[in-house]
């Protein structure tokens, strides 16, 4: 089954038909003789041609965008696509996309830009869904914009590449993408004859019809990342003002979201006390815990952590939902615990196990891609601190090698977090997160190496905080 080599049916051919259920019955047929066709009609029966208008729009702005796919195993840097034809742009082949070359299919599914709250819920449960429902397919973020006005044209999708054993892979597609009727956008890709490659659109509305086809066309990285701009839309909040908005939008769905906002303290600026504040960041299990308590007996301070206990309750809730609220749960927390230091500054030095450093960090290598060259540039202004956050005296990282770390998770024995697997299975991943510490500015990260013992670190880290903070 090839849906991108299936010309559009006559309306004619359409009349002969049968009805649309005795048509899903052979669909669902592999193999069975004029498959390919029959899937075409089938989605051509059931869209009909109530929204030519809207097909003949939607196929105009495809053109003109421009897509763009995460690094992958194919693609160490994210890699550029149109269909527009730019009289100098180079048409893409097999060889930039070498999954193609055997014949293979591969599709993008972007989802239009709606409200940002409903936008991001269903990105996410779209891409947990296509995970579910095609295992064995690669499933790369996409994002897809207009040149002309990048972070308000902005939508994030999927790009999907099947194997080249799973025939059936644009079967399951459909079928997920079916229970979506509004908003999303289908496009498959495939080689020609001379090979070249071809974009195919299809319509979904109850169904899938081929509505345009053209060449893609390759495109130059361009000077700034439009995933830097996504995921400054999208996940990282650089004021309280900005996160609390995500949280009231998804309280009516999400009642703990109330609970949350209702802990943010409305006075501001805050009050802080004369005592200094220090931070300990790092990777997990690279020490933290355990230098915040031996740092608070030490220097008699205060220890409190982010999120902060008030709130730490709902934090699976808020882990299981899209990175849009999440991010806005953990930013909102950076906020609560402020209050809170600002507070316990007033009577003695605080210690602040995580705080904003690990907010932006990880959102910043989670949402992007590929090895740490992918990273936003140094002085970049995703590694700014919030204006309107309490800023830290000290912030200090502590670093040990990965097979020290692992070492550590495994010596510990307790359940390891999903974040945690993914560490230690995905170790670019850890890279970026910790190079993103690194990236961060005002305040930047002083760098400890935590490997060797633990007495050795504490003194490093008070000799530190001696020479850095008034104690
Ligand atoms: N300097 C050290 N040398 C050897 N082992 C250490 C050292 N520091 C901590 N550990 C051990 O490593 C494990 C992880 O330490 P800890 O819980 O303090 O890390 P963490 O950064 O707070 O982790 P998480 O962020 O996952 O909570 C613990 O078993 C701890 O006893
Ligand atoms: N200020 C914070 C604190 C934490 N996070 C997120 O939580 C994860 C680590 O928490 P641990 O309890 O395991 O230390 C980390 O992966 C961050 O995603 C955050 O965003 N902001």
């Amino acid at each position: 089954m090839d849906l991108a080599f299936v010309s559009s049916p006559s309306r004619n051919t359409m009349k002969v038909l049968a009805s649309v259920g005795a048509l899903s019955q052979m669909l669902l047929t592999p193999g069975c003789r004029g498959h390919k066709l029959l899937l075409q009609l089938y989605f051509y029966t059931r869209s009909g041609l109530a929204n030519s208008r809207r097909m003949a729009s939607s196929s105009l702005d495809q053109k003109s965008r421009i897509f763009a796919v995460e690094p992958n195993i194919y693609s160490p840097n994210p890699f550029y696509f149109t269909c527009s034809r730019g009289p100098s742009a180079p048409f893409m082949t097999p060889k930039d996309w070498p999954m193609l070359d055997q014949g293979g299919l591969a599709f993008s599914v972007c989802i239009a830009k709606g409200a940002r709250v409903k936008t991001a819920s269903l990105h996410k449960s779209l891409g947990q869904e296509l995970s579910q429902q095609l295992p064995d397919s690669e499933i790369l973020r996409l994002i897809s914009y207009s040149p002309e006005n990048l972070p308000g044209s902005l939508e994030k999708g999927f790009f999907i590449l099947p194997p080249h054993s799973c025939p059936d892979a644009q079967k399951r597609l459909c079928k997920v993408l079916m229970k979506y009727p509004q908003g999303i956008q289908l496009c498959s890709y495939s080689k020609g004859e001379e090979h070249e490659i071809w974009q195919c659109l299809w319509e979904l509305n109850g169904g899938a019809k081929e509505t345009a086809r053209s060449r893609v066309l390759r495109v130059e990285e361009p000077v700034s990342s439009p995933f830097v701009d996504s995921i400054k839309g999208s996940a990282m909040f650089y004021s309280l003002e900005d996160a609390c908005d995500v949280l009231e939008e998804c309280s009516s769905v999400i009642p703990e979201a109330k609970e949350v906002l209702a802990s943010v303290q409305p006075h501001r600026p805050l009050d802080e006390g004369r005592f200094p504040v220090i931070v300990i960041e790092g990777l997990d299990a690279t020490g933290k815990s355990t230098l915040t308590e031996s740092l608070r007996s030490h220097l008699n301070a205060a220890l409190l952590k982010s999120p902060p206990d008030c709130i730490s309750q709902w934090r699976t809730i808020f882990d299981s939902e899209s990175a849009l609220i999440k991010r806005a749960y953990y930013a909102i927390g950076n906020y609560i615990g402020a209050a809170e230091i600002a507070k316990a500054s007033k009577t003695s030095p605080v210690i602040v196990d995580r705080f904003w450093h690990s907010t932006a960090a990880y959102t910043i290598a989670t949402e992007m891609g590929g090895g740490i060259h992918n990273l936003p540039d140094h002085h970049h202004d995703v590694y700014q601190w919030p204006e309107d956050l309490l800023r830290p005296d000290l912030v200090i990282l502590l670093t040990v090698s990965d097979e020290e770390r692992i070492h550590r998770i495994r010596k510990r024995g307790l359940q390891e977090t999903k974040e945690e697997r993914e560490l230690e299975a995905n170790s670019m991943f850890r890279q970026r997160v910790e190079e993103a510490y690194k990236r961060m500015e005002n305040p930047a990260c002083l760098i400890i190496d935590a490997s060797p013992p633990m007495a050795v670190v504490l003194q490093e880290a008070l000799a530190l905080i001696k020479k850095h903070c008034d104690i």
